[in-house]
């Protein structure tokens, strides 16, 4: 007997919803197998689906509910900024959070250095590469390069900057460590750096503790430990004029502030909030 999609797909619907996991995952997994977009699953719900689909899928289904697999591994990707990033276990998978820093720093380079051309900007943690990909997309006249200490992070990141066809250089690196070895001086220095307290680690959803890099979170003790490292090495790598531009853990923006604060005392300096009220981007402007 063979089911019709409609069949399938209100099934897995109800059991991911039993599951506490979200229901429209069954139409994003189902359209995954059939490749089919949106609307042409909808057009095609009346139509049987074949059986190999039906168990893969379903396979698909039991591994996001029973082993908490992030739904963007089953896909093998997320959207970042309306393009799709090739994600894995290695990279962090990119947060719609982090769309609203890009944006951020779009506006002030375009403020800040009106007519500057080809500023250098770091981003530090690549990762997938959502950062550095989206600004040399988004400003093409950017120079931008890209630092992980991820060898595997790098990869993936380079095969996204292929794939959608974006110029960033790759560098593997702690840190800021291969800027200061180069002594290269630069314009725009963004980071989502790990910034989770260690003792939050263990109480995270498994979606996110068992299946992306600690490495991409762990941010010390109490979770400020990269802001102190960029803090004490971010004066060796800026130009007079520049632009710092951090993404925080809710709760940590006035600490991250006051760091940047000491380490550039005429910077100004800004705290701003996510489009769910919560401090996420700390800026500070040197001129
Ligand atoms: C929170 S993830 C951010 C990934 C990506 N930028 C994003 O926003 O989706 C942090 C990244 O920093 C990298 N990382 C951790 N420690 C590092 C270090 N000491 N130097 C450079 N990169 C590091 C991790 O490998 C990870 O890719």
């Amino acid at each position: 007997m063979r089911y019709k999609i409609y069949e399938v797909l209100t099934w897995a619907s109800s059991f991911l919803k039993q599951h506490g996991k979200e229901e429209k995952v069954a139409e994003l997994l189902l359209c995954h197998h059939l490749r089919l977009t949106r609307a042409q699953l909808l057009a095609r719900l009346r139509d049987p689906l074949a059986e190999s689909v039906r168990q893969s899928f379903l396979a698909d289904v039991y591994q996001h509910v029973y082993e908490h697999v992030p739904v963007q591994h089953l896909l093998g990707y997320e959207y970042f900024y309306g393009r799709e990033f090739l994600v894995n276990r290695h990279v962090l998978i990119p947060r719609p959070e982090t769309e609203e820093l890009v944006q951020g720093v779009l506006t002030r380079i375009s403020y800040l250095f009106p007519d500057s051309q080809r500023l250098d900007v770091i981003d530090v943690g690549t990762g997938s590469g959502a950062i550095a990909v989206t600004l040399a997309l988004e400003n093409p006249a950017l120079r931008v390069t890209a630092i992980d200490i991820s060898a595997e992070a790098l990869q993936m990141a380079a095969r996204n900057a292929e794939r959608l066809g974006a110029e960033v250089a790759f560098l593997h690196g702690d840190l800021l460590q291969p800027l200061i070895e180069a002594n290269r001086k630069v314009d725009v220095v963004v980071s989502n750096p790990p910034y989770i307290p260690e003792r939050d680690i263990p109480s995270l959803s498994p979606v996110v503790k068992n299946y992306e890099p600690i490495q991409a979170l762990a941010g010390g003790e109490d979770g400020l430990a990269f802001y102190r490292r960029f803090a004490r090495e971010l004066p060796l790598v800026l130009k007079e004029r520049a632009l710092v531009a951090f993404e925080v853990g809710a709760g940590q923006g006035e600490a991250v502030a006051s760091l940047l604060k000491e380490a550039f005392p005429l910077a100004n300096v800004e705290v701003a909030f996510d489009i769910n009220g919560k401090d996420r981007m700390v800026y500070a402007t040197l001129s």
